[in-house]
């Protein structure tokens, strides 16, 4: 992987923020993609530790600078870790800007793929996940950036 590339795949911080910064002054929108409540993946249920056949809710999303998507993210809590907390009710707000204002908030070591994601028809340079920790919540966040945004930020393509 290219420095370039590095930079925005291994960082911990916010990736709405640092969007938001890069997109100068594009405007930053989440776009809701899908939102249910279902089975992981195996592998989903494998990084959060839970059996397979527990519930978890789902949000899909695109993080777009106007208008057009430069990451896709899949997040993926077990509905007996939501309890109290109205992720459902985001809607087209990001996950990020609330998840990062919370105290106390844990975040595991980042994996990193180069496979295409899986919920969506879309072309991916790279992905990467990490479970995020937060009092009962564990909610695993996958993020997959797209050619766009190589494109618009003058990346390498890898
Ligand atoms: C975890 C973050 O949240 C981002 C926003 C998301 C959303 O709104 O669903 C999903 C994943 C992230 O790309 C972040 O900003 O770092």
């Amino acid at each position: 992987m290219s420095p370039h590339w590095w930079r925005w795949v291994a960082s911990t911080d916010s990736l709405t923020a640092r969007l938001i910064a890069a997109g100068g002054a594009r405007r930053f929108s989440v776009r809701l993609l899908r939102q249910r409540v279902g089975y992981p993946f195996a592998d989903e249920a494998r990084a959060l530790g839970i059996d397979a056949k527990r519930y978890v809710w789902q949000r899909e999303v695109a993080l777009c600078l106007d208008g057009s998507p430069w990451v896709v993210a899949r997040s993926v809590a077990p509905l007996a870790t939501l309890r109290g907390q109205r992720l459902y009710a985001l809607g087209e707000r990001s996950l990020g800007s609330w998840l990062f204002r919370q105290p106390g908030l844990d975040r595991r070591p980042l994996e990193v793929t180069d496979n295409l994601p899986r919920f969506i028809a879309a072309d991916s340079l790279w992905g990467r996940r990490s479970v995020f920790r937060h009092g009962r919540l564990a909610l695993l966040v996958q993020e997959y950036f797209l050619p766009a945004m190589a494109d618009e930020l003058g990346l390498p393509s890898r």
